[in-house]
Parts: C-alpha cells; sequence; structure tokens
C-alpha cells in the first residue's frame, strides 16, 4: 500500500504545478498521461475499502474464499532448488539455519539426488526408508535440495537456458489423490507439465501455475511406491 501514496504524491504534485501554471497545458497533459499510466495499479490499490479487511476479496480481485471441498487437506509440503553442490548446501541449512536432513532420494539411474530438509523432529520418523518418505511428504513446508548431476554442467553455464539452468524447480502439493486432483486440474483447463502416467516416474505430476511455475503434485498413498527404489 505504501506504493500508493507515492504515486498518488508523483501525481498530485504534478497536478499542483501543471495547475500552477495553466499556461502550460504540456505538464497538464503530462499529468492526466501519468494518472492514466499508474491508474491500473492505483485502481486495484486505491480500490481498498476502508470497512473491509486488506486481504479480503473486495480488496484482492480473483481472491477465492469459498473453497472448493476437492482441495481440502491440500498442503503445501515442499520447495525444489537445484543446488550445485549437496556438502556445501547440506552444511548451510543445517549448520547455519539448523534444518535436518528428513529423507534423502538416491536415483542412480536418472542421475539425481534429493535431500528433503525441514525443521521436524526426525527423532519420530519411521526406521523403515520407504515409510520415512511418506512421513516426509507428510510434513509441510520442507526444502527438497536437487543435485541433478546430469545437469549440473549446465547449471554452472549461466547462459544455459536448459530446465536445469533454473535453480528455483518447483513447489510440490501433497493432494488427497493425484489422479483425482488432476481430473479436476483437467477439468479447470490446467496446463500440465506431466500428467500422473507420464514419464519415468508414474503417480507423480507437474501442473504450471499462471506465470509458467511448476507444480509437482503427489498424495501419500503412492509417493512410497514411486520413489521405493529410491529410498
Ligand atoms: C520426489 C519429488 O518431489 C521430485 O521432485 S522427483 C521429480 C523429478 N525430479 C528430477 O528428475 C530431478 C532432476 C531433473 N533433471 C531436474 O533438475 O529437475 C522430475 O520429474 N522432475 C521434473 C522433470 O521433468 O525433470
Ligand atoms: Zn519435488
Amino acid at each position: 500500500m505504501a506504493a500508493v501514496p507515492l504515486i498518488s504524491h508523483r501525481f498530485s504534485s504534478l497536478l499542483r504545478s501543471s495547475w500552477r501554471s495553466p499556461s502550460t497545458p504540456k505538464s497538464f497533459s503530462l499529468a492526466i498521461q501519468q494518472f492514466h499510466r499508474f491508474r491500473p495499479f492505483c485502481s486495484s490499490s486505491m480500490a481498498a475499502s476502508s470497512s473491509d479487511p486488506k486481504e479480503s476479496p473486495s480488496n484482492n480481485p480473483g481472491l477465492h474464499t469459498e473453497l472448493d471441498d476437492a482441495t481440502k487437506g491440500y498442503f503445501l509440503q515442499q520447495t525444489m532448488f537445484r543446488v550445485k553442490d549437496p556438502k556445501v548446501s547440506l552444511d548451510f541449512y543445517s549448520r547455519v539455519l539448523g534444518m535436518s536432513l528428513l529423507k534423502r532420494l538416491d536415483f542412480p539411474d536418472m542421475k539425481f539426488s534429493l535431500y528433503f530438509l525441514g525443521y521436524e523432529n526426525t527423532a519420530s520418523a519411521p526406521s523403515d526408508p520407504t515409510e520415512r518418505t511418506v512421513w516426509t511428504f507428510g510434513q509441510k513446508a520442507t526444502l527438497e535440495l536437487t543435485q541433478p548431476q546430469i545437469c549440473l554442467q549446465q547449471m554452472l553455464d549461466p547462459l544455459n537456458l536448459n530446465v536445469c539452468s533454473k535453480l528455483a524447480g518447483h513447489i510440490g502439493i501433497t493432494v488427497d489423490d493425484t489422479y483425482k486432483a488432476c481430473e479436476r486440474f483437467e477439468r479447470l483447463g490446467v496446463e500440465f507439465v506431466k500428467r500422473p502416467d507420464d514419464g519415468k516416474m508414474k503417480g507423480i505430476a507437474f501442473i504450471k501455475d499462471p506465470d509458467g511455475y511448476w507444480i509437482e503434485i503427489f498424495d501419500l498413498k503412492t509417493i512410497g511406491g514411486v520413489t521405493s527404489a529410491a529410498a
């Protein structure tokens, strides 16, 4: 909201200066041009009604608060970063930020490893490797560090626009049922990167958000089996 006073201040000072000297229609028309340039921004922010909370739908076009029952139980489970050296990253996130390694998954045939970090107490993690995977995917807000060996060269090449050079990989949502969720996404016209039965990892899907960010979709019923060989 702070930006709006700045813009309206700039616009009002333009108006004042042009108004004070009506003989200079040029600055007045500039002021009007400025207004029209910033109006879309102002209209969405200045339209905030003082009677409703700032976070209400009336002040946030596009926001829905009557949520679809189908999404009940969804939670943000992970954010995936690609890393150049897991040793350096694990040191940073554990020693500097106090995270624990909840789960490590190794996919030697696909040449990458995954490190799931978070603030959960690992003393409560199951000892069975696959059950520990399911436990991890039941935790909210983990960090998934991906060390994609085959991508390493692309990552080190700043000019490389290969998917691997994007350091921020995806976010991941734990849903109740991946196939049911994806059938709903199809009905809603969501763009897919990978449908659940595409590619090597059956049962995991990737959709895109309006800006093209990848969102991974999985569930606790299948994630253990999908990753059992890597557990
Ligand atoms: C377990 C789940 O949270 C995953 O993210 S595994 C998904 C899998 N990841 C990779 O293949 C990592 C290596 C890849 N080269 C990369 O850098 O992303 C996957 O299918 N990723 C999407 C893809 O199309 O690569
Ligand atoms: Zn992931």
